[in-house]
């Protein structure tokens, strides 16, 4: 048995026995045990399964999604979103979930081919789907984003915008656009939400963040200049916080919070945070 989550290309639908989460618009089925069932017990629940799909492999299990037209009743059980799970519970079994959702998705969205329209197919052991006619191929969409925290001394610039839980600030992100790098995205990102200029960008880590399919590519930047400037409806209040006086921040184990702990950390002579995956 190898322990841990280990995602595959591809396992064999037909084979029975291992473990199935099931996901529909409101989330994954779970009951008091978790999101995990029995893949045979699941499978002869009254639910619509839409499409089935091996993923992994946990402590050496074979894992498959159950994706499902609509959210069924499973007696003692109900549905939560994918957020929920990374807030609280297993962060391994969050990361199960967070790849089937990804997986699923994907799978759902790319069932015609972008370029000619026809059905698209399976391709044989690897995870994409193929057009015959325009021989292209599609594989999971990841869309890489930086996060930056942007510090000042003992001031780091937090930002909230008006879908984040109230009261909350977090750091500025974005998505990359088509011929950036990841610093250059990172610069328009600050000017374009701020109107803040950064020097000194270090590199500081990597989550996946699976809401629908972000790389978040974390960095630390150092002020430069300007006065800050709230983008109009994308950011609702950006302020500089004394970092012993902080506003309420993001959960625990998002990339955003671990730039925040580790600028504190270093800051304050503290041990550093370890970054989630
Ligand atoms: N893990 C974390 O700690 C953390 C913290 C903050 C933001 N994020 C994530 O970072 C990502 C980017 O942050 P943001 O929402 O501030 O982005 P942003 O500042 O680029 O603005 C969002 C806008 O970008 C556009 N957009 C949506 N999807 C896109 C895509 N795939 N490529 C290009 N543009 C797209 C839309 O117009 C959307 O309204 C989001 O997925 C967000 O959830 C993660
Ligand atoms: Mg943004
Ligand atoms: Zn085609």
């Amino acid at each position: 048995m190898t322990p841990g989550w280990i995602t595959t290309t591809l396992l064999d639908n037909d084979a029975p026995g291992g473990w199935a989460v099931a996901r529909s618009r409101d989330g994954f089925l779970h009951d008091a045990n978790g999101p995990l069932f029995p893949r045979e017990w699941l499978k002869r629940q009254d639910l619509s399964v839409f499409a089935e799909h091996g993923i992994g492999h946990l402590d050496g299990e074979p894992v498959c999604l159950l994706e499902l037209d609509s959210a069924g009743e499973v007696q003692g059980c109900s549905w939560q979103g994918l957020r929920g799970f990374m807030l609280q519970g297993d962060h391994t079994l969050y990361k199960v979930l967070g790849y089937a959702a990804q997986i699923g998705t994907w799978a759902r969205e790319h069932r015609f081919c972008g370029s000619c329209g026809q059905a698209m197919v399976q391709v044989p052991r690897e995870r994409a789907m193929y057009c015959q006619a325009c021989d292209l191929r599609s594989y999971p969409r990841i869309s890489p984003s930086m996060i930056v925290l942007v510090t000042r001394g003992d001031e780091i610039l937090l930002a909230r915008s008006p879908r984040f839980v109230p009261g909350v600030y977090s750091t500025l992100a974005g998505f990359a656009e088509p011929g950036e790098s990841a610093e250059d995205c990172l610069v328009r990102e600050v000017r374009e939400e701020v109107q803040v200029e950064v020097r000194n960008i270090q590199y500081m880590g990597s989550q996946c963040w699976p809401f629908p399919h972000s790389m978040m590519l974390g960095f630390h930047a150092e002020y430069a200049g300007g006065d800050i400037v709230p983008q109009a409806d994308e950011i609702e209040d950006a302020q500089w916080f004394s970092i012993h006086d902080l506003p309420p921040l993001p959960a625990s184990r998002s990339i955003a919070r671990y730039l925040i702990d580790l600028y504190l950390a270093r800051r304050l002579g503290h041990a550093e945070p370890v970054l989630p995956g």
